[in-house]
């Protein structure tokens, strides 16, 4: 990381560093005041965007269905596949606890920042203790896409949006499969919700959807 002076604030952006065993400990030796922002999104939804963004590099892997389980039959789940290790999101965030104070963490919601981008980047700024450039102004929904792009208010070129291999069609997967997982993620989602005081309500949107 290069040296921040006053009035400067350096950030890095490695999704993996969330489920990286020694990236707490080792960020903290390093400066312990860092702050540290993490995107979630409901552990099934995120587990087969995973398994997609995979697929689109090897076509050639066995299908969702057959990674997610260490025996069907018996309906065992294999937690150790990372597509699905990753969502058990309570299980990560206990290591952070072990270095890192909550008031040091911000959890942003992934479903949010597609709904309501502008809420969502409030709390960012906030927390980064910046001044609330970015609002409402700077949003224009693609409904094509099924994203949030981005604009100048001042400026009347075309807004900034999601590249094309972004935001991949999901494959349709066995709903019986999602049943399982999603009773699987249960107990983590409430621990998680618990942990950081805040309910991501994964279960609700899985109701309404
Ligand atoms: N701004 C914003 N808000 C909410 N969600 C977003 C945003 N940008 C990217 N995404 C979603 O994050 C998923 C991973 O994105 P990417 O495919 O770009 O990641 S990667 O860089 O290729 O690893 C991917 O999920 P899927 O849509 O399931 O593929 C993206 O749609």
């Amino acid at each position: 990381m290069p040296r921040t002076v006053d009035g400067q604030i350096t950030m890095e952006k490695t999704p993996s560093y969330f489920v990286t065993n020694d990236a707490p400990q080792r960020i903290h030796s390093m400066a312990k005041d860092t702050k540290l922002i993490v995107v979630v999104r409901n552990p099934v939804t995120r587990a087969i965007s995973d398994y997609t963004q995979t697929l689109s590099k090897k076509p050639e892997i066995p299908t969702f269905e057959v990674l997610a389980f260490k025996n069907r039959t018996l309906g065992l789940i294999d937690a150790s596949w990372s597509a699905l290790r990753i969502g058990i999101y309570a299980l990560h965030l206990e290591s952070w606890m072990q270095y890192f104070p909550l008031s040091q963490m911000l959890f942003v919601s992934g479903e949010h920042l597609i709904s309501n981008p502008a809420e969502e980047l409030a709390k960012v700024q906030e927390f980064l203790g910046l001044r609330r450039i970015i609002t409402d102004k700077h949003f224009h929904f693609n409904k094509t896409k099924g994203f949030p792009c981005l604009k100048k208010p001042e400026d009347t070129g075309a807004p900034r949006c999601l590249g094309k291999s972004k935001g991949r069609i999901h494959p349709k997967i066995d709903p019986d499969v999602i049943r399982r997982l999603r009773k699987f993620y249960k107990p983590f989602n409430a621990m998680f919700y618990q942990m950081t005081g805040e309910d991501f309500q994964w279960e609700k949107e899985e109701l309404e959807g």
